[in-house]
């Protein structure tokens, strides 16, 4: 809900105002930057003030709720609220509140909740509280046919009003972004996309903090193909249309014939000397790439190759750190999160692809012992693949 010839997108982020001032101004920018990719994206028009504190989208009242959308898919945005810009002389405020009581608030309960950033102004927060209050309240008991109402607490209508230094902004409602930080604000990962429904929230989850990911798959031959490879990749474009600023070409490492030895040689253990493979081919990839850690989707538990003594184990194929964000996620979660970030249905689709895992696996690895047990070449045949790896379009 938006009021009448709301025409402005208020932008606000969260963790930035935890930085100095000058890292701040730095994140803005990209915030900004962001911003206007998404924007430019998907054709929006509109135009991004780069204000201190709250970023501004201009755009005409037809694009609002597109450009608030946009706003809310950038990473670093809190909240976004489509509104409508007004000097900062309060019987303006106040006639903009009657204007849009007479449009949008057409029954049940209200609350007008006011904020004020510049102290210098002749009124203050609860002045405008009061005073808009009592002017809705007015303009419904004379104009409408239903009586106004007030609860403080749990109102059905909100009416924001939020003035700044030189301007101030009337608006309904505050949509929720995915918060974070602006994506750029850290350095580069390598994300392990295998296209199941965990690694693609991972990456995402990577991506809110402020990592740009180099998606890397790897081809498992026999026991992935075609539609294996092409659920990565469908995940892989969901994502990237986050980041259109950003590049997300993805990486396909061939590892189908080091998958055929463990599948022929190794029982127990398999899947563990599966993930050093990936990490060690990972590294390699990263020091190519200049990329600074790795990303999975594995979470403590969630599978027997997930154990905490089998991930302490398999982490030691690689000296880079290895993030995993949903370490403690449990699996309704990320399944939601999948949902609400539109992976999930690419990573529903039926890849029809062979089972690499065992009947009998490890819970409770011993580094001495895999090692023992796994070929002797993995971790040379993993920097092997990793250099023959090809860079695919999403
Ligand atoms: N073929 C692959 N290519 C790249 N990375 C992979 C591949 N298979 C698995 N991974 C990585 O290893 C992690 C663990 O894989 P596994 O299949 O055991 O777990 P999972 O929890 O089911 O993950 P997902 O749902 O992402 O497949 C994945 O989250 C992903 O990061």
């Amino acid at each position: 809900m938006r009021p009448p010839g709301a025409d402005t997108v208020l932008v606000r982020h969260g963790d930035l105002n935890t930085k100095s001032n000058t890292v701040k101004r730095y994140m803005e920018d990209l915030l900004a930057a962001n911003l206007e990719a998404l924007l430019e994206d998907r054709s929006i028009p509109g135009e991004v003030e780069r204000r201190w504190n709250r970023p501004l989208i201009h755009t005409d009242e037809d694009a609002v709720d597109a450009a608030t959308a946009a706003a809310t898919d950038t990473f670093g945005v809190v909240s976004a609220s489509p509104a409508v810009t007004v000097s900062t002389e309060k019987a303006r405020i106040l006639e903009v509140l009657e204007e849009t009581a007479r449009e949008c608030y057409d029954g049940g309960t209200f609350a007008v909740d006011a904020r004020r950033a510049d102290k210098t102004l002749p009124y203050d927060s609860e002045d405008l509280a009061r005073e808009g209050g009592a002017a809705i309240w007015d303009v419904v008991e004379d104009e409408c046919e239903f009586e106004p109402a007030v609860d403080l607490d749990d109102p059905d209508v909100t009416f924001g009003v939020e003035v700044r230094e030189d301007l101030a902004f009337v608006y309904l409602e505050s949509v929720s972004g995915p918060g974070g930080l602006p994506l750029g604000a850290q350095e580069k990962t390598i994300a392990l996309v295998s296209g199941g429904i965990d690694s693609p929230v991972a990456a995402y989850e990577m991506m809110r903090r402020g990592s740009p990911i180099v998606p890397v798959y790897v081809d498992l031959g026999q026991y992935g193909g075609i539609d294996h490879e092409a659920r990565a990749m469908e995940t892989v474009r969901t994502l990237a249309e986050y980041a259109p600023n950003f590049d997300m070409q993805a990486y396909k490492v061939p590892g189908g014939e080091t998958v055929d030895l463990l599948v022929d040689e190794m029982e127990v253990g398999r899947m563990l000397s599966l993930r050093r493979f990936f990490y060690r081919a990972a590294e390699v990839l990263a020091e190519r790439v200049d990329a600074h850690g790795i990303v999975t989707g594995e979470a403590v538990g969630q599978k027997s190759s997930q154990t905490v003594q089998n991930l302490g184990v398999t982490s030691r194929a690689t000296s880079l750190p290895i993030h995993r964000p949903l370490l403690t996620w449990d699996k309704h979660d990320i399944v939601d999160r999948a949902r609400e970030i539109g992976t999930f249905t690419d990573s529903t689709i039926d890849a029809g692809c062979n089972r690499v895992a065992p009947d009998r696996t490890e819970t409770n690895a011993r580094q001495k012992r895999l090692l023992e047990s796994e070929p002797d070449d993995l971790l040379e045949r993993a920097e092997e693949a990793a250099r023959a790896a090809e860079l695919v379009e999403p």
